[in-house]
C-alpha cells in the first residue's frame, strides 16, 4: 500500500474518531460551560497577536468577516472582546454602558504616565467623575469653548501667514507638521496659557509626540507577561522612563510658574487672555476646595492636563490631515467646498467663526472624513466590571473590549459605497457623531465618551475652512491625488504614516 493511500484509509479516520471522542466526552460538562463568543483559531503564547499585522483596525475587520461582529481573540493571554458593527457597539456603550465604563490599565501606561492621576484611565467611579466634570465645565463645555474663540481665529490666522510665505516661494507645505504644530499651540494656549515650543534641551511637542508613540506602540509585555524583559533589552523601557521623568518635571514646572505669577499678581490669574486656563482653573479649585470633600492634589492636576494633551492634540490633526488628503484626492469635491467657503466669505480676508453655521458642504467633509478615518479607529479600550449577556454572548467580568469604529465606520450593512469619499451623505442626514447613533462613533459614545468633541469640531471647521477660503491646493513633482499614500500608522491614533506635503497658491478671485 502507498504512503498516500495508508494515509486516507488509517490516519484521516483516526484523527476525526479521536476529535468525536473527545468532543462527546466533554459534552456532560459543557452544558454548565459559558457561550463565549466566536474566536479565530490562535497560537499557542502568542494567542491572535500575530494577526493584527501592520494595520490592526483592518486585520479585525476581516477577521470579523469570518466570526462576526462580537468576537473573542487573545492577545498574547488577554481575552480581548471585538465590537465591529453599530448593535454590537450599541450593546456595550449604551445597553450596557455601566458596566462597561472601565478602561484597563496596560503595565506600558502605567510606567508611561507614571504618578499622573489623570481621569481618562481612571476607574469608573468618584474619582473620574469629580475629574472629568471639572474638564468638562471649565475647559470643555459649549460655552467654554466658543470663549476661545478669539484664540482659534488668532492661531488660525498665524498659521494661514505660515502657510502663505512657503506659498510666496512655491515650496510644498508639510500640511501633517505644520497642522500638528498648530494644534499643540492652541492646546497649549488654553491649557497653559501660553505656547511652548523649544523649551530648554527638548521641545514639548517632540515629548508629547514620543509619548503618544509610546502609549499606542504595542508592548509585547502587556499581553504576555513573563516576555516583559524584551522591553528591557530593546530599550523601550528607558523611553518610558526617560518621557515620564520629562512630562513629570515639565508639568511641575508649568504649575509653579503658574503659583509665582498667582503671588506677583495677588492672587488673579497670570494668563494672556481673558480666560483662565486649565492651570488657573486648577489651582483655584485646589485652593478653594469648592468641591465638598474633594481635595485636588497636584497629581491629579498633572493627570488632566496631561489627558486634555493626549486627547485632543494629534486627534484633531489627524482629522484635518485626512479631511486635505481626500479633498487633494477628489477636485470636485474640492471645488465644491471652495465655492461654498468662498461666497459665503465673499470680500472678506479671512474666514470668521460666523460663517461656519452656513457652511454645510464644509462640515458634510469634516463628518465624512470622520467616518473613514476615526481619529481613535479602535476608541480606547472599556473593561468589563461585572459578568454580562451580549447579544446571546457570556462576556466574563474583567475582559477588555476594543470597538472597531474604523469597520463600523464602513461596514456596507450600513454605508452605501462605504469605501468610497462622498461628503453629500451627510447633507440633510439626521445621523450625528454625538454617539447617539452607532453607525459612525469616532467620539465614542455613553459615560466614558469623548467631552473634546464640541473643542475638536470648532478647531477643525475654523482651520479647514481658512485652508481651502485663502489658497488654491495641488501635489508636488506632478503627483496626482490617486498617487498619495494611504497608509494609517497603527498605533492609538491613525495618523497618516507618510506625511501629507502639498502646494499652496493664492487664488486669483474669491
Ligand atoms: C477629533 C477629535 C477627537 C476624537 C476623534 C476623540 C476621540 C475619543 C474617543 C474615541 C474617546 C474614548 C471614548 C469612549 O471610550 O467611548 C475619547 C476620550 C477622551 N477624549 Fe477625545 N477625541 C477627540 C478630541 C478630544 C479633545 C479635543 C479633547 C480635549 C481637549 C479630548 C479629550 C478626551 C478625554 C479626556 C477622554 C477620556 C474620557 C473618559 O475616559 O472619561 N478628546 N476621545
Amino acid at each position: 500500500m502507498s504512503h498516500y493511500n495508508y494515509f486516507y484509509t488509517y490516519v484521516i479516520p483516526f484523527l476525526l474518531f479521536t476529535i468525536l471522542l473527545i468532543k462527546w466526552l466533554r459534552k456532560p460538562f459543557s452544558a454548565n460551560r459559558k457561550r463565549l463568543p466566536p474566536s479565530p483559531p490562535s497560537l499557542p503564547i502568542l494567542g491572535n497577536l500575530h494577526q493584527l499585522g501592520e494595520d490592526p483596525p483592518v486585520a479585525l475587520k476581516s477577521l470579523a468577516k469570518t466570526y462576526g461582529p462580537l468576537m473573542m481573540i487573545r492577545l498574547g493571554r488577554l481575552p480581548v472582546l471585538i465590537a465591529s458593527s453599530a448593535d454590537a457597539a450599541r450593546e456595550i456603550m449604551k445597553t450596557h454602558d455601566t458596566i462597561f465604563s472601565n478602561r484597563p490599565i496596560f503595565p506600558s501606561d502605567e510606567k508611561i504616565l507614571v504618578g499622573s492621576k489623570g481621569f481618562s484611565m481612571a476607574p469608573y467611579g468618584e474619582y473620574w467623575r469629580q475629574m472629568r466634570s471639572i474638564c468638562a465645565l471649565h475647559l470643555l463645555s459649549n460655552k467654554t469653548v466658543q470663549s476661545f474663540k478669539p484664540l482659534r481665529e488668532e492661531e488660525t490666522a498665524l498659521f494661514i501667514e505660515k502657510i502663505n510665505k512657503s506659498s510666496l516661494l512655491t515650496l510644498p507645505v508639510d500640511l501633517t507638521q505644520t497642522l500638528a504644530t498648530l494644534t499643540n499651540d492652541f492646546v497649549c494656549r488654553v491649557a497653559f496659557g501660553r505656547k511652548y515650543g523649544d523649551d530648554g534641551e527638548q521641545n514639548f511637542k517632540e515629548v508629547l509626540d514620543e509619548c503618544m508613540l509610546l502609549l499606542g506602540g504595542w508592548d509585547i509585555g502587556n499581553f504576555i507577561p513573563w516576555l516583559a524583559w524584551i522591553s528591557h533589552l530593546n530599550g523601550l523601557n528607558s523611553r518610558y522612563n526617560r518621557v515620564a521623568k520629562w512630562l513629570d518635571n515639565f508639568l511641575d514646572k508649568v504649575i509653579d510658574e503658574h503659583i509665582d505669577d498667582r503671588r506677583r499678581l495677588g492672587g488673579s490669574s497670570g494668563s494672556e487672555v481673558n480666560n483662565k486656563d486649565l492651570v488657573d482653573v486648577l489651582l483655584e479649585i485646589q485652593k478653594n476646595d469648592t468641591i465638598s470633600g474633594f481635595s485636588l492634589e497636584r497629581e491629579s492636576m498633572k493627570g488632566s492636563i496631561l489627558d486634555i494633551f493626549i486627547g485632543g492634540s494629534d486627534t484633531t490633526t489627524t482629522v484635518l490631515e485626512w479631511s486635505m488628503t481626500e479633498l487633494l484626492r477628489h477636485p470636485k469635491v474640492m471645488k465644491q467646498v471652495q465655492d461654498e467657503v468662498r461666497q459665503i466669505g465673499i470680500g472678506k480676508s479671512s474666514i470668521k467663526e460666523e460663517d461656519l453655521d452656513k457652511m454645510h458642504y464644509l462640515k458634510a467633509v469634516i463628518k465624512e472624513t470622520l467616518r473613514l478615518y476615526p481619529p481613535v479607529p479602535l476608541l480606547v479600550p472599556r473593561l468589563s466590571s461585572h459578568d454580562v449577556k451580549i447579544m446571546g454572548y457570556d462576556i466574563p467580568a474583567g475582559t477588555t473590549v476594543l470597538t472597531n469604529a474604523w469597520a463600523i465606520g464602513r461596514d456596507p450593512a450600513t454605508w452605501d459605497e462605504p469605501d468610497e469619499f462622498r461628503p453629500e451623505r451627510f447633507l440633510n442626514s439626521p445621523i450625528d457623531f454625538k454617539g447617539n447613533d452607532f453607525r459612525a462613533i469616532p467620539f465614542g459614545a455613553g459615560r466614558r465618551s469623548c467631552p473634546g468633541l464640541s473643542f475638536a469640531m470648532a478647531m477643525s471647521e475654523i482651520v479647514l475652512a481658512n485652508l481651502v477660503y485663502k489658497f488654491d491646493w495641488s501635489l508636488p513633482g506632478g503627483v496626482t491625488g490617486q498617487d498619495l499614500d494611504m497608509t494609517q500608522s497603527s498605533g492609538l491614533i491613525g495618523r497618516r504614516k507618510v506625511h501629507l506635503k502639498a502646494v499652496a497658491t493664492s487664488p486669483t478671485v474669491y
